[in-house]
């Protein structure tokens, strides 16, 4: 039996004859983290809002637990839309018990659930507040209690940390991560990659409505070769082509070359290597005048894939 939750099988969405979702196939298996990473309109909201029904495709098929999602039932799934929405004249307590009467949630557990729900997202003193007088962050909070009071096997967010402080975002991946340890499938839209990295355990990669790649982010980060990659910058960028043909003797070299006036080497065990690197450069009478080191991320991947950033 397939352990996927959605399917989603050659999906196009079309407005204006302009596709925004184009061949979509792909599928999200239960209980992972599954995160749509791509920069602003690349059709993230587009291509969740037809997994969850919320939007008919222009062709091709979705299956929720193997069968048509026009029939999915709601309690289902839990949706956190990037838009706050909540009652700003009641409290928050008064919010989630609301909407959990709505789900015909009993009132002992839903009570129980509520304060539960409030201490995890750390809203627990503002219980008794009106939802007007929180700050955004807090609101943004309220909005994942919300989506999450029924307890939904399938947790939908759109952009959950946009406009959050890193406090905040913070308390919301912990959240996320709770989700999965009660074995709930959590798809979230980003275009924050250290947030897709440290959350997903796969990320799709998307542009322009299409799937660029579908991974675990560790995969993703070795199609750019593993390793760290280390940044050189010569007091004389002439010197660069030279010093990078003396460079390729260095072991475990996975790539080298030169972008903007600077030496990119992608290699493993990088700090161990750096006495090399050093001494090799200035054995060749050339100075350092910076030297940087960093882990391969998924930015350097969506880079690799479109020769553009994440972010314009
Ligand atoms: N109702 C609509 N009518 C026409 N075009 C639309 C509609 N909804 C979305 N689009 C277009 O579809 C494309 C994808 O939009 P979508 O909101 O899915 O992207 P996104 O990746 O979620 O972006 P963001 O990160 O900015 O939310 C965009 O070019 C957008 O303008």
């Amino acid at each position: 039996m397939s352990d996927a939750v959605i399917e989603l099988q050659n999906v196009v969405k079309k407005y204006d004859k302009i596709a925004v979702v184009n061949n979509l196939s792909l599928e999200v298996k239960k209980g992972e983290i599954f995160g749509f990473l791509g920069p602003n309109g690349a059709g993230k909201s587009t291509s969740i809002n037809m997994m969850v029904g919320l939007l008919k495709p222009t062709s091709g098929n979705i299956l929720f637990n193997g069968k048509d999602s026009s029939y999915l039932d709601e309690k289902e799934i839990g949706i956190c839309p990037q838009d706050v929405v909540l009652w700003n004249n009641l409290t928050c307590f008064e919010n989630l018990y609301m909407i959990g009467k709505m789900y015909d949630i009993p009132k002992k557990t839903l009570k129980e659930r509520i304060l539960v729900i409030l201490e995890k997202l750390h809203l627990t003193d503002k219980k008794d507040e009106l939802v007007s007088s929180l700050s955004g962050g807090m609101k943004r909070r309220m909005n994942i209690a919300m989506a999450t009071i029924h307890n939904p096997s399938v947790v939908v967010l759109d952009e959950p940390s946009e406009g959050l402080d890193p406090q905040s975002r913070r308390l919301l991946w912990d959240y996320i991560l709770h989700q999965k340890e009660l074995g709930h499938t959590v798809i979230l839209t980003t275009h924050l990659m250290d947030e897709a990295d440290m959350l997903s355990d796969r990320v799709a990669i998307i542009d322009h409505g299409q799937l660029l790649k579908l991974d675990t982010p560790k995969k993703l980060k070795q199609i750019i070769g593993n390793g760290d990659t280390v940044q050189l910058e010569l007091d004389n960028s002439e010197d660069n082509t030279k010093i990078i043909n003396k460079l390729k003797s260095i072991a475990d070299l996975n790539n080298i070359f030169e972008a903007d006036e600077k030496i990119i080497l992608v290699l493993l065990d990088a700090v161990k290597k750096l006495p090399d690197i050093i001494h090799l450069v200035e054995s060749n009478d050339s100075k350092i005048v910076d030297i940087s080191i960093r882990q391969n991320t998924l930015e350097d991947v969506f880079i690799e894939l479109t020769g553009r950033q994440l972010r314009e």
